[in-house]
């Protein structure tokens, strides 16, 4: 079955309602790592549950059980699992993506309000936390299904959804709930391949197909001693001052340069051989693709794969924040008395949580020893997920080249993913089937960056392209 030219067309006349649709998601601030936020997560999932009804889909909103944030008890948000077409001729393709979003506050530097989608219309750009990652692609498929349901069209596979609230900040309850429902029978029987649209481009130009993720565990630091903050001016050199520790920890865990400095950690990985090596000399990436996705001339190194290597297939290790310090404006001369500090490394083979956690854990309680204070440290992983890679010469991954080229008339790009999207693997493993990633933003688009944004090309022609990949996957699949 080719792709009836009245889908393109409907897309096309839709332009305007589908750009509401995503306003109208955006303002909803889901934002998953902060408990007050907690119910427009539930929120957000409501939204999509009418969406998904209104358009045909049978909906059931998974329950994942409960969580303590800060001391606080908390509903996770529910997982949205959707089926539409149960014919036993089509192929069943299994769509993933999330509909929590990163915190965004104006203060951080947005030009425009993050809950208020703003449209550009001098570059086409529309703005908001959420448009690339992930309610825009997440929206692009209920643009597909609309355009069939609606269109009066067929669709050429079964449907099946599974919307989470809580990936970005771990996937609570996902993996279990993914695995309770494997088997005859239950929710994921008969799913013949996986496509997830969750990650960008590498650059502002090229489409890509992505086939690997890097993993991720995520840790706290807690550096605690006197009973409460003090006056610097009466205590200031008569006690251990817990944020003093607190950076000498973290600047231990890695240079100026990159490197990272627990031990062992670089011995585990995979060894680079000269044919991937090769790899990534042909993707279509430069020194300048950086500069001006991070807006500053602060690429690490002048040699474009060094660079991708960096992100693609070698480990990272990022400090976020310090809990519990003082931040505000102005001049406090406080003794913070307890100080949380969070980073993150990034996973690729041959590194897990299991074999990193241990070595960070030893490493930071030798450093600190080392301190000779009196304070306290307490090191927890908050959560973790391996590195993935699929196999980019499965129908799956034709099927969605095929696509990317009727639609952006270019050849794609191969890439690997230096994020993390911890599902990807439970999906491979679990259900047993290819898994595929395939992008609707472009590399600048800030996601969980200060204004983020969709372009409204991508947004448009990449819906296009997630209903022309479905038609593919009806014609390649064996
Ligand atoms: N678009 C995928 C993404 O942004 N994933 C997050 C997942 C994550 C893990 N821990 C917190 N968030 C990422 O940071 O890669
Ligand atoms: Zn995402
Ligand atoms: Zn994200």
């Amino acid at each position: 079955m080719s792709v009836p030219q009245a889908f393109y067309d409907y897309i096309d006349s839709h332009e305007s309602q589908f750009i509401q649709r995503l306003a109208d998601a955006v303002a909803i601030p889901s934002v998953s790592a902060d408990a007050e936020h907690r119910k427009d997560v539930i929120a957000m999932g409501k939204y999509l549950q009418k969406q998904l009804q209104d358009l045909g889909v049978e909906v059931r909103m998974a329950d994942v059980g409960r969580q303590v944030v800060d001391g606080q008890d908390l509903p996770l948000p529910p997982v949205i699992l959707g089926k539409f077409g149960s014919d036993p001729k089509k192929k069943t393709v299994q769509l993933y993506a999330h509909y929590d979003v990163q915190p965004a506050l104006l203060s951080d530097g947005w030009n425009t309000d993050p809950f208020k989608l703003t449209h550009d219309g001098q570059t086409g750009r529309l703005y908001g936390r959420g448009a690339s990652d992930d309610k825009g692609p997440l929206l692009g498929w209920l643009n597909v299904l609309e355009a069939h349901v609606k269109g009066g069209l067929e669709l050429p596979v079964n449907l099946r959804f599974c919307f989470e609230g809580m990936e970005e900040s771990g996937s609570e309850g996902l993996d279990e709930l993914i695995e309770s429902e494997v088997g005859p029978g239950k929710f994921f029987e008969g799913v013949d391949c996986v496509c997830i649209s969750d990650n960008y481009w590498l650059n502002d130009r090229t489409p890509c197909i992505t086939y690997g993720l890097r993993g991720i565990t995520y840790y706290k630091l807690t550096v605690s001693g006197p009973g409460r903050d003090l006056h610097s001016g009466v205590f200031g050199n008569m006690v251990h001052e817990p944020l003093v520790d607190l950076v000498h920890l973290m600047a231990k865990l890695i240079s100026p340069q990159g490197e990272i400095l627990v031990p062992g950690i670089a011995e585990l990985v995979a060894p680079l051989t000269e044919e991937e090596r090769k790899r990534y000399d042909k993707l279509d990436y430069s020194v300048q693709d950086v500069e001006s996705a991070v807006g500053a001339a602060v690429a690490r190194s002048d040699d474009k794969s060094e660079l991708l290597m960096g992100r693609m297939r070698y480990p990272s290790l990022s400090l976020h924040g310090i809990e519990g310090a003082f931040s505000a404006p102005g001049a406090k001369t406080v003794i913070p008395a307890c100080v949380h500090g969070k980073f993150s490394l990034r996973l690729v083979p041959n590194l897990t949580p299991e074999n990193v956690d241990g070595l960070v854990i030893k490493y930071l309680k030798d450093e600190f020893a080392k301190l000779d204070s009196k304070n306290t440290l307490n090191v927890e992983s908050l959560h973790g997920g391996k590195p993935w890679i699929a196999d980019p010469n499965h129908w799956n991954y034709v099927a969605a080249i095929k696509a990317t080229e009727t639609i952006y008339k270019v050849s794609p790009d191969l890439t690997r993913e230096g994020g993390s999207i911890p599902v990807t693997l439970t999906f491979a493993e679990t259900l047993g089937v290819n898994v595929l990633l395939l992008p609707m933003g472009r590399g600048d688009d800030g996601a969980h960056s200060t204004n983020e944004k969709l372009d409204k090309s991508n947004y448009i022609q990449g819906t296009k392209l997630l209903g022309t990949y479905l038609y593919e996957v009806a014609a390649n699949a064996t």
